[in-house]
């Protein structure tokens, strides 16, 4: 069996905690039966002993084909990574909707991707990676007891992102623990409007005004400030052309969205200016995990 599932980029500026996109860079896993469990691990965080176990992985999916088939089995289990890890890709996300699709799909039980995604939230308990990481595209989502009720809309080709992947990582746990508690209703305001804004902006294509929405006074600077190379980041994308530029997740990678036109020219910007830094173009993803059994 073949599963394969993209980043996300969550938050999208205003949107903390509700809006996220997919983009196409891919995590694969290749599970096939064995008399022993056998892993072996490619790419991102193949260097690193904990990553190496996956034991993120390894533990949803044998909590769930357990819950679904009442057994366990061994398996072999290859995983290509391809997102990085701890910088605001959706890593995280990936690996638990991938361990969840992979489980059902190898315990035979029928399902769909609204399935995989409630019981996602039983792992990640905010909605903005693990909808776009199952549903792919554009995608606003909130949760109500123990259910993701979310509206996707499909990205257009014409639009890419650039990604630019700092060479530190910043954790989610860690980078949420620098967030006040309370904030002024002034800033909740500043943001609220521009997350609705930036829904009906996407919703209808309206690229050219997301400037204006994906500014945010929730998360974004207070986050930044621990890497102030950032800031650098979003000034050098919106002075060379990007739709719109944000922190992606909780950092530390920077999601630039860009006409495909002008993404290379957004792409050499940053990289000469970052060096020591890595920069992707890439497609956006309408398809989200995908699973070939
Ligand atoms: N490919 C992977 N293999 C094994 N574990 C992984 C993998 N990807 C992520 N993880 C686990 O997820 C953790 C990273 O989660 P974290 O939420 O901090 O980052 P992220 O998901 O990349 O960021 P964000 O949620 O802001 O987009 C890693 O420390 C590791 O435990
Ligand atoms: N909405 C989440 C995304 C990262 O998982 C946050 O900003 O902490």
């Amino acid at each position: 069996m073949f599963v394969s599932v993209p980043a996300t980029s969550a938050n999208l500026g205003p949107g903390f905690d509700t809006l996220g996109l997919a983009v196409d860079l891919r995590n694969e896993i290749i599970i096939k039966p064995s008399k022993f469990l056998s892993i072996s691990t490619h790419g991102e965080g193949s260097d690193n002993p904990k990553i190496k176990k996956n034991t993120l992985f390894l533990s949803i999916f044998n909590e769930n084909y357990k819950r679904l088939t009442g057994r366990t089995d061994n398996f072999r289990f290859e995983f290509h990574n391809r997102i990085p890890i701890s910088r605001g890709l959706g890593s995280s996300s990936a690996v638990i909707v991938a361990a969840l699709s992979a489980a059902y799909t190898t315990a035979g039980v029928r399902y769909n991707k609204r399935e995989i995604l409630n019981q996602a939230l039983r792992y990640e308990h905010h909605p903005d990676n693990i909808t776009p990481a199952v549903m792919g595209g554009f995608n606003v989502a909130c949760v109500e007891g123990d259910r993701v009720y979310s509206k996707k809309r499909r990205l257009p080709d014409y639009l890419n992102a650039v990604v630019v992947v700092p060479n530190r990582t910043i954790s989610t746990a860690k980078s949420r623990t620098v967030l006040p508690k309370m904030y002024r209703k002034e800033e909740t305001v500043y943001s609220l409007s521009r997350a609705a804004y930036m829904t009906a902006l996407f919703m209808s294509e309206s690229w050219d005004l997301l400037r204006i929405a994906s500014k945010d006074k929730l998360h974004q600077a207070r986050r930044m400030k621990m890497m102030p190379e950032l800031f650098e980041v979003q000034k050098t994308a919106l002075k060379h052309g990007a739709v719109m530029s944000t922190l992606s997740g909780s950092g530390s990678t920077f999601f630039n969205l860009v006409y495909e036109k002008d993404a290379q020219k957004i792409h050499s910007a940053l990289q000469s200016r970052f060096p020591q830094f890595r920069v992707f173009t890439l497609a956006l993803d309408n398809n989200g995990v995908m699973v070939k059994s």
